[in-house]
């Protein structure tokens, strides 16, 4: 899918949310478990009742990989389905992957071509060789870490190195690369005071920002500065959305969950690019 596909959807559905499908056993409602794959029973419910009011999906595949070949195989038929039955849905393959060369190129090919996904997350860590196999894709998205929603990410990418923060070391780094174009970069929620900072670097970059919901990130503090020309949001929630109830009722309930989302982004819109 192309970025303009993409902001075509956001201007249609007048929402910019991406819905995460990170699917814990434990925590999906009982009778599920009778189902040969209940994992993808789950999402397809979760699907049929939100895509109306969704941009993208984002399975995190940790929560595939943890059930071994069962596990990935939901994952396969989760974005068969998406591809099958909304193909202008964009989909995230939240997998942090990035290595050398040839072997990123390997998770590359698994991501966009065997499971066809439009977008994969990537770790910035070892640098352009390790990214630019993934950019080689067109039409798909390399989403890098840049200012992640956790506590950890102080650690490191907020500390100065020659004199400048890190996380602003890869966005400006990365804007060099070879098919820059199709990068998009992870900012969390739970960060919305580095928005500004990060708009002046990469004004018109798509942002994936995770932290909404569960995290305690707020949609409307992240908007103040998150917002580019083309919207520049895709604004994830999983468990705030797919866990909002343990009964039969689940996807209705996590429907609920995202038009609340959906009607705040579609007052966010309609005040900031109204004609
Ligand atoms: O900085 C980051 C990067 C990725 N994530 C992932 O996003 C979702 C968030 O889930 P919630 O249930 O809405 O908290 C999850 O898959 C994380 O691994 C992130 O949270 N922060």
């Amino acid at each position: 899918m192309t970025t303009q596909e993409l902001v075509s959807q956001i201007n249609l559905k007048k929402s910019f949310l991406c819905i995460g499908l990170d699917v814990d056993l434990q925590k999906i409602p009982k009778h599920l478990l009778q189902e040969e794959d209940p994992i993808f029973e789950f999402n397809k419910a979760i699907i049929d009742a939100t895509h109306h009011l969704c941009v993208a999906y984002k399975p995190n595949t940790a929560f595939y990989e943890a059930y071994g070949i069962k596990g990935w195989k939901s994952l396969e038929k989760t974005i068969n389905y998406l591809n099958e039955n909304h193909p202008e849905i964009f989909t995230i393959a939240d997998a942090k992957r990035g290595d050398i060369g040839n072997t990123s190129t390997m998770y590359a090919k698994a991501f966009f071509e065997d499971l066809a996904f439009d977008s994969v997350t990537v770790a910035p860590y070892m640098g352009k060789d390790s990214v630019e196999p993934f950019l080689a894709f067109k039409d798909k998205h390399t989403i890098m870490l840049a200012l992640t929603s956790n506590e950890g990410a102080f650690d490191f990418q907020t500390k100065k190195v020659e004199n400048l923060e890190l996380y602003k070391t890869v966005l400006e780094t990365s804007k060099a690369w070879q098919n820059a174009n199709q990068l998009m970069y992870v900012v969390g929620a739970t960060k919305a005071k580095y928005f500004e900072d990060i708009r002046k670097i990469i004004p018109n970059s798509f942002l994936l920002v995770p932290g909404v919901g569960a995290q305690g990130g707020n949609l409307q503090e992240v908007c103040k500065y998150g917002l580019s020309k083309n919207v520049g949001l895709l604004i994830n929630s999983s468990r705030g959305i797919i866990y909002a109830s343990k009964d039969k009722n689940y996807a209705k309930k996590a429907a609920e969950k995202a038009e609340e989302l959906q009607k705040q982004m579609e007052e966010i819109l309609n005040s900031n690019f109204s004609v």
